[in-house]
């Protein structure tokens, strides 16, 4: 059998009861090391389950699957992924391939960013779609996301944007040598998401996508940092200061969640307690949101 084992957000205990027996008993376990990361080191994952944990990056899962399920017919095997198996990840590749081999599959669910979000206060019903945002490089701005950002909007649905991670990068000069070196993992930060997007809306802008684009430097956003964790945190503001609001939010994981015109009055009380500054909060609360749900 293969176990897709949902981890959790934060810890080596965040997994379920069921998923720690199977952990601890099947044959080979495996990590997905690579879409999303614990707050703890693998080997304190190890010392939790009493055994070894093989961690699987993306060449493993994409590339050499067959030897993650190998003899998985007969015996168990179980791949621990971050959050929840299915949410944002979807795995699926993996799940196919064990299917065609007539591997019985099962999944153990847990909490996910998906759903974690809720923590900001903001009501899961009044989200729209997901969004992936990557690192900006020179030449490569990819703004495709921009599109599903302007759906929400225009029916006032919140935008959760889940941030890029890399690891196990190389620089072009190693690869161009054929080295196996690699570069320190890189996790998005809110204040890199919150200017990457006044940018993109910059680009939309010179496009001739209307005068004010979609949102802008006054438009109310939410930092979130660790969520699920003991040190957790948020902090809510325009873009402009999330921008700025990284030292504040501390360590990875991060994400962004753009706040949707069709905001209900407790939600916007909730959020207004993370705000940086309560006084402009009001400001541009009372002018773009009030009154349009
Ligand atoms: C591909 S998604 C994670 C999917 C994962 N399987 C799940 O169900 O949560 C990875 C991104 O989600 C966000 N994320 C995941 N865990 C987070 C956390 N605890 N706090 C804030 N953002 C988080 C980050 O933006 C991160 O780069």
């Amino acid at each position: 059998m293969l176990y897709l084992i949902g981890l959790g957000l934060s810890d080596e205990t965040d997994i379920t009861v069921k998923g720690l027996e199977i952990a601890r008993t099947a044959s080979r376990v495996y990590l997905e090391a690579y879409t999303s990361i614990l707050l703890v080191d693998t080997a304190i994952l190890e010392k939790y389950y009493g055994r070894e944990v093989i961690v699987a990056d993306r060449e493993m899962v994409e590339s050499a699957s067959d030897e993650i399920l190998r003899d998985a017919q007969t015996v168990d095997v179980a791949f621990l992924v971050v959050g929840d198996p299915f949410g944002a990840t979807t795995h699926t590749d993996l799940v196919l391939r064990a299917r065609s081999l007539q591997i019985p599959i099962s999944t153990i669910p847990n909490a996910s960013i998906m759903s974690a979000i809720g923590s900001t206060g903001l009501q899961l019903y009044n989200f729209g779609q997901t969004v992936s945002m990557v690192f900006f490089t020179e030449t490569w701005k990819p703004a495709s996301f921009h599109d599903r950002v302007r759906e929400n909007r225009d029916i006032g649905l919140h935008t959760l944007i889940l941030l890029d991670i890399k690891v196990k990068e190389q620089s072009l000069e190693n690869m161009a040598r054929g080295r196996r070196i690699y570069e320190p993992p890189r996790y998005m930060t809110v204040g890199q998401c919150a200017s990457q997007m006044l940018e993109v809306e910059e680009i939309k802008k010179e496009e001739g996508e209307g005068k004010h684009g979609v949102y802008g430097e006054e438009s109310l956003a939410i930092g979130a940092a660790r969520v699920g964790g003991k040190t957790e945190k948020f902090v809510s503001g325009t873009l402009r200061q999330l921008c700025s609001a990284d030292e504040e939010l501390g360590g990875p994981l991060h994400s962004l969640v753009l706040l949707g015109k069709r905001t209900h009055e407790l939600e916007h009380d909730y959020v207004r307690e993370f705000a940086v500054d309560k006084e402009v909060w009001d400001r541009i609360w009372k002018r773009d949101y009030e009154g349009q749900q």
